[in-house]
């Protein structure tokens, strides 16, 4: 029997049309656009459905609410069908397959989040390979993950960034290896998350919450840091250099030392894409450490920024919260 798959459709260029203005979602063209392509509906490929949401937006407009939405959705949907596509512009792509990774707990079948970088409609599209392949994928090669998919690549959600604006190959997983090669053989890795038939799906809610992002620069004042905590936010991510280290600046180190005083929790990423955070290495990164700053490990920053929302929005104590960041949720740092 052909499996079924649910397809949220929240946006992105995959289904945009251009405008006076350049891109811009349009309600129905991307159905009206599949309709036209006879390789969707094969006998090789599995039945689907799409669920075009009703505010379709470029996923720069994303927000926290937006993978609230997604979350629910799937929840609604999740006995009637095989697996899950969510079709995602790919500027926050990583935010929210990072997010649900932390939203949906317990998963026994797929969710695959994918766009394309062209419009499908467009000559040279790469959302049909992209879409055609993710389908293909989550009803034969199933994996009980939140991933990304794009040009050949299965991702874990959580550890997939986007690093080319321009170009096909748009997303990486730095940090870890990719689950699937679609090449011309469909390679599978091993290294995903095993089936397990009596998981139950726990849908993890999220609000939006207030989290400062502070990018260290050589000559950084300490009242970048000073005016960030002010906004107010309950937590605070440091993309600092290399293996963790900051400025030794006293003034800067006080500011650190009163968001942990005010139980701000400060988490650690490193401003490099590949890598990990390990603030014993230098005297600079034990300050840090001195100061109560969270080590994000390999974290990349857009999963650190949906795990603080995830944990944030759960009865948690400042102390739990520190200890849950430092440990591996749904696959998203290295022990
Ligand atoms: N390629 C894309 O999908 C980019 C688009 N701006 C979006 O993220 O919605």
């Amino acid at each position: 029997m052909r499996k079924k798959i649910y397809i949220a459709y929240t946006g992105g260029t995959i289904g945009m049309r251009p405008s006076t203005r350049g891109y811009v979602p349009a309600p129905g063209f991307l159905s009206e656009t599949l309709a036209g392509m006879p390789e969707f509906n094969r006998p090789e490929m599995p039945e689907f459905t799409i669920n075009e949401y009703a505010n379709l937006i470029d996923s720069s407009d994303m927000s926290p609410n937006d993978w609230q939405q997604m979350a629910d959705d799937i929840a609604e949907h999740y006995d009637d069908y095989d697996g899950f596509i969510i079709l995602h512009g790919t500027d926050t792509m990583a935010y929210t397959s990072s997010a649900l990774s932390f939203m949906l707990q317990g998963l026994s079948k797929p969710v695959i989040v994918t766009g394309s970088q062209i419009p499908l409609a467009e000559l040279r599209s790469d959302g049909q390979e992209n879409l055609l392949n993710a389908l293909y994928i989550a009803a034969n090669y199933p994996i009980p993950e939140v991933t990304l998919f794009f040009n050949n690549k299965l991702m874990r959600g959580n550890r997939a960034r986007k690093l080319d604006a321009n170009g096909f190959d748009a997303f990486e997983s730095p940090n870890y290896p990719i689950l699937i090669d679609a090449g011309i053989d469909i390679k599978v890795t091993n290294q995903h998350r095993k089936v397990d038939t009596n998981a139950q799906l726990v849908i993890k809610n999220i609000q939006a919450q207030p989290i400062g992002l502070v990018s260290l620069y050589p000559g950084i004042s300490a009242d970048v840091i000073k005016n960030t905590l002010l906004q107010p936010v309950k937590a605070l991510i440091l993309l600092s250099y290399g293996v963790g280290n900051a400025p030794q600046s006293a003034a800067l180190l006080e500011q650190l030392k009163r968001a942990r005083d005010s139980q701000v929790v400060v988490l650690n990423c490193t401003q490099c894409t590949h890598g990990k955070v390990d603030m014993h290495g230098y005297a600079n990164g034990q300050t840090l450490l001195d100061v109560g700053v969270v080590s994000g490990a390999d974290m990349t920053p857009e999963a650190a920024l949906a795990k603080l929302h995830y944990l944030l929005s759960q009865p948690l104590s400042y102390d739990d919260i520190r200890a849950h960041l430092q440990a591996n949720i749904s696959g998203e740092l290295s022990i």
